[in-house]
């Protein structure tokens, strides 16, 4: 799919230097998100997801993370409702977590850190017709963010759990079909907390808006040991490099409010 993020690849290293400035940069991402600072609105809808698991397509290690790409050349698998006035097409989902179970995710709610947090990524199929046009516009993208905490193991995620090794060095592709990703969601997708922001990797551009889920989802330490035996490298490099610790470091909230569905 169009939204595989080649401009990762190509311009992505793992520990990435952080570029000295951004256009714009006054809406950057990933930030904390303080709860007495959040605003509750109560125009706020629910959130409507429909994912069609036919239009998953395959697992890609893009040497930052792994990335489930979902064919989003038509309506089948969408977002809206929410903070939205458009339909969302689908395009992939990944995950960003640490080398232990202390830190991971890139926003944090009130500075508390969760070990991973998943990113489904989505661009809006009604102003535009690809996801390369989107990334460059003002809210072309949404994000859903879920949080992620150890816990009782997820049979959902286990799928993709035992398909990671196949895809263990950068550049490795698998096929990887029938996989609902709302199985990822939280059983509660009505509370949730809403920002203007960016993709957190380079090329950084402010067209995302964020919607973050108030509650994590539970997935068991084994589950996330195996997201650690990643490799940021490829087949052909001596040395070889875990994938841990995939997160941008926190931006600041500059002049912008985050809304709350919730009082
Ligand atoms: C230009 O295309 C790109 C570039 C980078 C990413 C991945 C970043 S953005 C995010 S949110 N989390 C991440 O790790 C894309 O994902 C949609 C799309
Ligand atoms: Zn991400």
């Amino acid at each position: 799919s169009a939204c595989s993020s080649r401009f990762v690849l190509s311009q992505m290293h793992p520990m990435w230097q952080e570029p000295l400035e951004v256009p714009g940069g006054d809406r950057q991402s990933p930030i904390d998100i303080s709860i007495r600072k959040s605003v509750f609105d109560p125009n706020l809808k629910p959130l409507v997801t429909r994912y069609d698991p036919r239009t998953c397509q395959q697992i890609w290690n893009n040497g930052y993370s792994f990335l489930v790409e979902y064919d989003d050349r038509t309506d089948k698998s969408t977002l809206h409702g929410g903070p939205l006035e458009d339909q969302f097409r689908l395009c992939q989902f990944h995950f960003h977590w640490g080398e232990n179970n202390n830190w991971g995710s890139e926003h944090t709610v009130d500075r508390h850190l969760y070990p991973a947090e998943l990113h489904l990524v989505h661009w809006n199929s009604d102003k535009y017709s690809l996801f390369e046009e989107a990334v460059m516009e003002d809210n072309g993208l949404a994000v859903i963010g879920v949080f992620m905490k150890v816990g009782r193991r997820h049979e959902g995620l286990q799928k993709l759990v035992d398909a990671l090794p196949a895809v263990r060095h950068k550049d490795s592709v698998v096929e990887f079909t029938k996989f609902d990703p709302s199985c990822l969601l939280p059983q509660n997708t009505n509370e949730y907390w809403t920002y203007a922001g960016s993709l957190t990797t380079p090329p950084l551009t402010e067209a995302v808006t964020w919607i973050i889920m108030k509650q994590p989802i539970e997935v068991s330490h084994d589950q996330l040991a195996v997201f650690r035996s990643l490799l940021f490298t490829s087949a052909e490099e001596e040395v070889q490099k875990s994938m841990v610790n995939n997160f941008r470091v926190q931006q600041s909230l500059k002049d912008r409010t985050i809304r709350s569905s919730f009082n």
